[in-house]
């Protein structure tokens, strides 16, 4: 029988020994074991035909599982109603499938209406979840989607798919149609979207740019759906578990270790004979979470030896390109610790 409400000490999703063979013999995904904590938030991501997508839609049961069992929130998702599991489930895809003929307001009002909420209550909730994505309602709400640019259309994606406020949300490659910048500008914004909100989400990518920024932790899929690692950025750009990752990561990915290590206090020099006017900008901690791919980004611009950093009005110190290179390397060591702690509690790295 289904529990009655979530089982709060359980992981937000499991999947147990999860297989699917599609009927023309073919091998999607093999023996999955994963497990997704609430609020955080997982990018699978591998070569195309690796079985991302086929995972993200066996948890909402758009495909059915050959192998395994699927428990979300200690529920095996074949045994909770369809309607409700959809319900508890947002799903974005990289095509948005927007209704075409009907305005960005009645898109975002559609699931609502569905759930059975008057009409009102629904244009209020879709115009809040509007203004929550970036979009002024008075601006686009009467709009059609063929009169919005990619980006925007993503986010009336996100919008609608948030309207029935679920606990999960699955995406697959929400921002593979977009150009690199908006890209980037999308990413930025669902981070902070993400952080406030506290949803759960899995995210189908197969930019391990992508991955390793947006990612609380990385599952890396290979060829015929295997996990070939699962752990936190920096331990994967690190530590990769196997050849496979470390081909699939790249030899860049020194360089990506930089966009996702923060900066941090025990990384900082003093500013010593040195004064404040050599500074090349100051990064503050109190403000932002500032990386060492920011720091560098500052050195670089200004063409200087220091950043300064500081946490509001406090100076901390300074950062140079030593110091950068000394973070990065800690970053790689607590990464792999980090990540033999997280180990206990979720899917053990393939072999
Ligand atoms: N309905 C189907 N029937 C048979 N094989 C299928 C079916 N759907 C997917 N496959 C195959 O299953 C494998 C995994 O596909 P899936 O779409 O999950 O991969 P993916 O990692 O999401 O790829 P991409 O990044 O290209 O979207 C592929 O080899 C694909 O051809």
């Amino acid at each position: 029988m289904d529990a009655t409400g979530p089982v709060t000490d359980q992981p937000a999703i499991r999947l147990e020994g999860v297989g699917k063979t599609y009927p023309d013999g073919t091998v999607a995904v093999q023996a999955l074991d994963l497990e997704v904590r609430r609020g955080e938030l997982v990018c699978l991501v591998g070569p195309s035909g690796c079985g991302k997508s086929t995972t993200l839609k066996m948890v909402n049961r758009l495909i059915e599982p050959t192998s395994g069992r699927i428990l979300l929130d200690g529920r095996d998702v074949t045994r909770t109603d369809p309607v409700r599991l959809r319900r508890e489930i947002g799903y974005v895809i990289q095509q948005v499938g927007l209704f075409p003929h009907q305005s960005v307001l009645a898109n975002v009002m559609t699931v609502p209406l569905l759930l059975g909420e008057p009409k009102r209550v629904a244009r209020e909730r879709a115009a809040e979840l509007l203004e929550t994505v970036g979009l002024e309602v008075a601006t686009y709400g009467e709009r059609y989607p063929h009169q919005l640019s990619g980006g925007q259309r993503q986010r009336v994606g996100v919008a609608r798919a948030l309207a029935a406020n679920p606990p999960l949300l699955l995406m697959d490659e929400p921002f593979g149609a977009v150009d690199p910048v908006v890209r980037v500008r999308l990413q930025d914004e669902f981070l902070r979207l993400q952080r406030e909100l506290g949803k759960t989400v899995v995210m189908v990518t197969h930019d391990i740019d992508e991955a390793v920024r947006l990612g609380d932790r990385v599952a890396v899929f290979a060829e015929g759906g295997r996990l070939a690692q699962y752990d936190v950025p920096a331990a994967v750009l690190g530590e990769p578990a196997d050849d496979f990752v470390a081909g699939f990561v790249g030899a860049s990915r020194g360089l990506r270790r930089l966009a996702v290590t923060p900066v941090s206090e025990e990384h900082l020099e003093p500013l010593g004979e040195r004064t404040a006017g050599e500074l090349a900008g100051t990064l503050d901690l109190a403000s932002a979470s500032p990386t060492l791919e920011d720091a560098l980004g500052l050195l670089m611009r200004d063409d200087r030896a220091v950043v300064g950093v500081r946490r509001g009005a406090t100076f901390l110190g300074v950062l140079t390109p030593a110091g950068v290179h000394r973070a990065l390397r800690a970053s790689v060591a607590e990464g792999a610790a980090t990540a033999a702690g997280a180990a206990a509690g979720a899917a053990a790295p393939a072999e």
